[in-house]
């Protein structure tokens, strides 16, 4: 069945040196071996360092293994390998049978393991080991579809298809002969606004889409005006009843953004309806207007954190006290999470889930949003290409008719004979943000349909919101872009710090005037701590990588430096007044989550005081002491990956100089795409062209049966 050069305890050893599996695949490979009743010597711990693992780049001559034992421990390695990289489950039709654990990119890896069966009898294989079993069954492993899971992720991923189906089958039924919406849509969506009356308005029918469906799924790019139609859909939902309306999002930071983002929404609304020409609706909406709610908490708060436990105080059997629920940046939930918010939905509750289908996926298994906006792909069914096919609406006959009914618009081109769940979806495309020929929105779209074409034109077009920084030596022998990114981060930087030195300064000149703390009048700072935090977040460096000189330990290291040498900062401590920080673990006592981002300032009621500040959720500013701070580290540049959920009016974006075959892995066009349209005003790069474009071609692409079990064969 095997032919190998080594035994496959030696091999999975040397793999695990070769830092292609990590100790956990294989220590899980070997765990379940014991389960599966395998011979002692190779099911036992073999952790100590066996003189003969071959761990040289020698070609070995490869033998016969028939033992199912060793195929046993090869496919739960290579299961567990796709699991460590955030897949759902192990497509063995994927498998490279003439070298199994090369990675793809690693083409002259030396070949130590080859798989002498083809794939229906390697899954035919598979399906005879006891540890594995067929969906339902109490095995460790299923296989079903020629897909091996852990039986806990099988069930993740069958419970949110599930769900997520029966949601899009309820459908909510509308009286429309006595019915205002159809009046009050036409109010909320004049072809003022739009634009553009000949074409088809999204918004206008993802709004319909919300109204008529139990669940949608309202997706779009950065500025398509998700939060605009949200606001106005739970306006026309209010007017029809009173709703218990929730709104949350993955990460505080994102979270408090969508409060804002609300907030804002709320006004603009507001100033268009008081110029309303008919008074009756237009007091009907305003009404309405005011019992949306704004504020936005995190999914964690939303389930209730139990300290401790994975489990959440809201479940199946504890459900979440709501009729509706909108979950904003969707991108970012992952698997086991959405499993448990939607177990966690009443059985009446009606959901939406906002997001951005290109985005990274989630820092966890799976790629949920992309998995359910997939069926959407037009031409999805050969393949081709689908990074660069175009995504096109799929509707039932009666939704397209519903839809006309209540928004005027013919949407009869997109019915299609297996709508599936594409009735609760609606993708908007048009950004309002990056208009008509703007740079950033330029070099997004090239991107994201990996058109290497596209994206060295847009790069030619000198577009003034672009700027490219070079990796190439000066005539110091030192990395040019790199001092430009330096520079531009001094400068950057320099503005925020410049509010926090100002207010030192006013700190210490009254403190000069009256000796005696005790006659000391409250102190007039010359800007609010919400001005300071505002300013840095005015500007990001995001960074590909983590380690190295280029990813975010080396460029905060540089940063520090040169604002230490610019005398902006002066970093004697740990704790240094202006320095940033981004919290890397959560601490539930504290409400602090991993990506939350704090400013070490001067505490105003005690300015003698550093306190760490962050903004919370729901805008309010929580100050902690140094001392107490959870795990964190310096945030002048953070990972893309920290980033999601959040925007800022510049943006660097660093790429390593010669990625590892390890780093290629994390060039994805998604990881790009989504460092651009973190930027709403500039975006510089640090690179090269040919990492930036073949990061730009190289698609995420997550293993997972959600996307079948969605849309059915097409995408098995
Ligand atoms: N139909 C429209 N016509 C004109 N401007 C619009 C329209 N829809 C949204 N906008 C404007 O575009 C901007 C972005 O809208 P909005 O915040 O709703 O987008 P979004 O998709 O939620 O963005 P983000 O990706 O930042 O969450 C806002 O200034 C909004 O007023």
């Amino acid at each position: 069945m095997l032919m190998l050069s080594q035994p496959i305890d030696l091999l999975l050893k040397q793999w695990q040196q070769q830092r292609l599996l990590t100790p956990l695949d294989r220590h899980f490979a070997l765990e379940l071996a014991s389960i599966e009743s395998m011979p002692a010597q190779v099911a036992a711990d073999t952790s100590v360092q066996s003189p003969t693992a071959n761990t040289e780049n020698v070609q070995q001559p490869l033998q016969p293994d028939n033992s199912s034992t060793s195929l046993f421990l090869l496919v739960c390695a290579l299961l567990s390998q796709q699991l460590s990289n955030q897949h759902s489950c192990l497509v063995i039709e994927q498998i490279n049978l003439a070298n199994p654990m090369a990675e793809d990119s690693h083409k002259y890896a030396q070949i130590n393991c080859q798989i002498s069966l083809s794939h229906s009898q390697l899954i035919e294989q598979i399906s005879q080991f006891d540890a594995v079993g067929l969906p339902g069954d109490n095995k460790p492993l299923i296989l079903e579809y020629g897909r091996l899971y852990l039986n806990k992720y099988h069930f993740f991923e069958t419970q949110v298809a599930n769900k997520l189906t029966q949601l899009a089958s309820q459908k909510i039924s509308i009286e429309l002969s006595q019915s205002q919406l159809p009046q009050l849509i036409d109010s909320l969506f004049s072809t003022k606004q739009t634009g553009n009356s000949a074409t088809i308005d999204w918004q206008k029918i993802a709004t319909a889409t919300a109204l008529i469906n139990a669940l949608a799924v309202i997706t779009g790019g950065p500025g398509t005006g998700k939060t605009t139609t949200v606001t106005k859909l739970l306006l026309l939902l209010l007017t029809q009843s009173n709703l218990t309306i929730r709104l949350v999002a993955p990460t505080g930071k994102a979270a408090a953004r969508l409060s804002e983002s609300i907030k804002a929404s709320k006004q603009r609304l507001h100033k268009e309806l008081t110029q309303l020409a008919d008074q009756s609706i237009a007091a009907v909406l305003i009404e309405a207007l005011t019992t949306i709610p704004e504020e936005a908490s995190t999914l964690h708060r939303l389930l209730g954190v139990i300290p401790n436990s994975h489990q959440f105080r809201h479940h199946q059997d504890n459900p979440l006290r709501l009729d509706l629920l909108v979950v904003d940046e969707a991108s970012m939930v992952d698997l086991p999470m959405m499993h448990k918010l939607l177990s966690a939905l009443p059985a009446h509750g009606r959901l939406i889930l906002l997001g951005d289908q290109d985005q990274l996926a989630s820092v966890e298994a799976g790629a949920v949003l992309a998995d359910i906006c997939i069926g959407l792909k037009h031409g999805q069914d050969n393949m081709t290409s689908p990074a660069s096919s175009p995504w096109s609406m799929r509707y039932s006959q009666a939704q397209a008719q519903q839809i006309g009914q209540l928004t005027g618009q013919d949407v009869s081109q997109f019915i299609h004979p297996q709508p599936k769940i594409g009735d609760s979806l609606c993708m908007l495309m048009h950004s309002h943000r990056f208009k008509g020929d703007a740079g950033i929105g330029l070099l997004a779209n090239a991107v994201n349909q990996a058109n290497v074409a596209a994206i060295r034109q847009v790069w030619r077009q000198q577009h003034a919101e672009l700027n490219w920084y070079e990796h190439q030596q000066n005539a110091q022998g030192d990395n040019a872009g790199k001092q430009q990114l330096l520079a531009l981060s001094v400068q950057a930087y320099g503005e925020y710090l410049q509010q926090v030195n100002a207010n030192q300064q006013a700190i210490l000149s009254q403190a000069q005037q009256h000796t005696d703390p005790e006659q000391n009048a409250p102190i007039e700072l010359p800007h609010s701590e919400q001005a300071i935090i505002d300013s840095f977040n005015q500007y990001r460096i995001l960074c590909a990588m983590r380690a190295g000189e280029f990813g975010v330990e080396g460029i905060n290291i540089a940063v520090t430096e040169s604002l230490k040498q610019a005398r902006l900062i002066h970093a004697q401590g740990e704790f240094y007044l202006g320095r940033p920080i981004i919290i890397q673990s959560n601490d539930y006592n504290l409400g602090l989550f991993n990506g939350d981002i704090g400013l070490i300032l001067q505490d105003s009621n005690k300015p003698e005081r550093l306190m760490a500040h962050f903004v919370m959720a729901d805008g309010s500013l929580l100050k902690v002491l140094p001392a107490r701070l959870p795990s964190h580290e310096t945030c002048y540049a953070m990972t893309v990956h920290k980033s999601q959920g959040s925007e800022f009016d510049k943006v660097s974006f660093v790429l390593p100089t010669r990625p590892s075959i390890a780093q290629w892995q994390l060039l994805t066009k998604e990881l790009v795409y989504t460092a651009i349209t973190r930027a709403k005003n500039h975006f510089y790069c640090l690179g090269s062209a040919n990492i930036f474009e073949k990061a730009s071609q190289q698609a995420t692409s997550r293993a997972s049966g959600l996307a079948w079990r969605l849309w059915g064969e097409s995408q098995h």
